[in-house]
């Protein structure tokens, strides 16, 4: 057997999800029968201070020859590292895209993309250019449980798919959690809102379900119908958003299909105190239906429910190597055992294997798609008259933000 091919990822900005991301990528990939790539990071970045780089490289587990750098620049010419890892808020993702693909970097860029879908465009055609890989860190489309949603799908057992419904949320209490109005979920500098940053996850299942299974060289974008309400403070990031998509088909696929697709930063989608929590997801055909929990960002539970009385329910647990009793879902399913990592990997070792391959975009989730879910959000916006201040929805580059 062949030794594994090293990824050697470098890492920019130190927040919270860098850290959850770094600490799932140094798990050993064979826990999740991974053998052919293993992931180091040989650097990372902060634009704060070189001391917060280092003490992440410390606190997410780093080999200790990773360098730590205090310009996102620096990390970029550093010419050890395969990829970047871009984990910096919404409004920064299109500049610091753009900087590593410009200089030759191949990237992994956090949700969603960029602010909007012509920002999503042009980094598109620089990977192009530079002949760069290029992926949206979607991990959603990257675990084991979308992968069986998808053999569900092409499997024929829901029969035809008329309508998929998705309820992705975070139970805040808004004024209380990010009173100053400056956290990134609120903040209209950081494009912050409920639509970009959850939105893009209850955009995931109608894509995956509705569009993905159709041919590509006929598949066409949704119509979109959308409202949308904003943060009272300032009314600047949108709190609670709902989408209508129509989805073309012909007559002979069944017609068109419907997506309702809803975000709130206010509401929760299954309420700890119920016994019986609502799914996150229904992807619904005239056969039966499969339906996901408890969010639709991270289920770790599938229930198959088709009309001839079949039940198939399933747990998906986070595999590694697993230490202490972790968390639970609304199932009693462990869903995170310390140690065992939060499914960060996947999405991960989607890269490594492109890079190997030489593959340039993401398998489950490609540029078009990803441009196309941009504007899909573009319009919701524009239904919703929500803007974002012109330096982060400029296509101008480059800007200090
Ligand atoms: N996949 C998932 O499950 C999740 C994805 N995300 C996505 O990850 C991205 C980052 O989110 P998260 O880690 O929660 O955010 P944080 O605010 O915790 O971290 C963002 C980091 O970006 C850097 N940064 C650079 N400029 C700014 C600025 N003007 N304001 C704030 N931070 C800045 C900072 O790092 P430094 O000082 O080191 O430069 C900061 O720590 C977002 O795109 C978000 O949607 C977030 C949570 C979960
Ligand atoms: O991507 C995300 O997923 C988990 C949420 O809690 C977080 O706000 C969001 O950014």
């Amino acid at each position: 057997m062949s030794s594994p091919k090293v990824i050697r990822w470098g890492i920019l900005a130190t927040g919270v999800i860098a850290v959850t991301f770094t600490k799932d990528l140094l798990v050993d990939p064979t826990t999740r029968g991974v053998t052919s790539i293993k992931h180091t990071v040989v650097a990372a970045a902060s634009s704060s201070s070189v001391s917060r780089a280092e003490s992440f490289l410390r606190r997410v587990g780093a080999p200790a020859s990773a360098r730590a750098y205090d310009s996102y620049q620096d990390l970029i010419a550093d010419p050890d590292v395969d990829i970047i890892y871009i984990a910096t808020p919404h409004s920064h993702h299109y500049q610091n895209a753009m900087h590593c693909l410009e200089a030759g970097k191949n990237v992994l860029c956090e949700k969603p993309f960029t602010v909007n879908a012509e920002q999503a465009r042009l980094l598109v055609n620089m990977a192009k250019e530079k002949g760069c890989f290029l992926m949206e860190a979607l991990w959603t489309r990257y675990f084991p449980l979308a992968a069986y949603v998808r053999e569900i799908l092409s499997s024929g057992r829901l029969g035809t798919l008329v309508r998929v419904m998705t309820d992705c949320n975070i139970a805040t209490n808004p004024e209380k959690s990010f009173k100053d109005g400056k956290h990134r979920m609120v903040n209209s500098e950081l494009a912050g809102g409920a639509l970009l940053d959850l939105g893009v996850y209850s955009l995931t299942w109608p894509f995956l379900a509705l569009y993905d299974t159709q041919p590509r060289e006929t598949r066409k974008p949704p119509k979109v119908l959308a409202a949308m309400t904003k943060y009272p403070p300032t009314f600047c990031a949108d709190e609670t958003t709902t989408m209508v998509l129509t989805f073309p088909r012909n007559e002979s696929a069944g017609g068109d299909a419907h997506a309702i697709a809803t975000t709130s930063i206010r509401l929760e989608t299954s309420p700890a105190s119920d016994p019986n929590p609502p799914a996150s997801v229904r992807i619904q055909g005239t056969l039966g239906e499969i339906q996901l929990f408890p969010c639709a960002h991270n289920p770790t539970h599938s229930k198959l429910v088709l009309w001839d009385g079949t039940v198939e329910e399933k747990p998906w647990p986070q595999p590694g190597p697993g230490k202490g009793s972790g968390w639970f879902n609304g199932f009693g399913d462990s869903i995170n055992a310390e140690g065992e990592g939060q499914g960060m990997f996947w999405e991960a070792d989607e890269a490594g294997f492109a890079l190997c391959e030489g593959r340039k975009e993401g398998k489950y989730l490609g540029l078009e798609e990803t441009v196309l879910i941009m504007e899909v959000m573009d319009e919701t916006r524009r239904q919703g008259e929500l803007r974002y201040p012109e330096k982060i929805e400029t296509t101008k580059f480059p800007v200090q933000l």
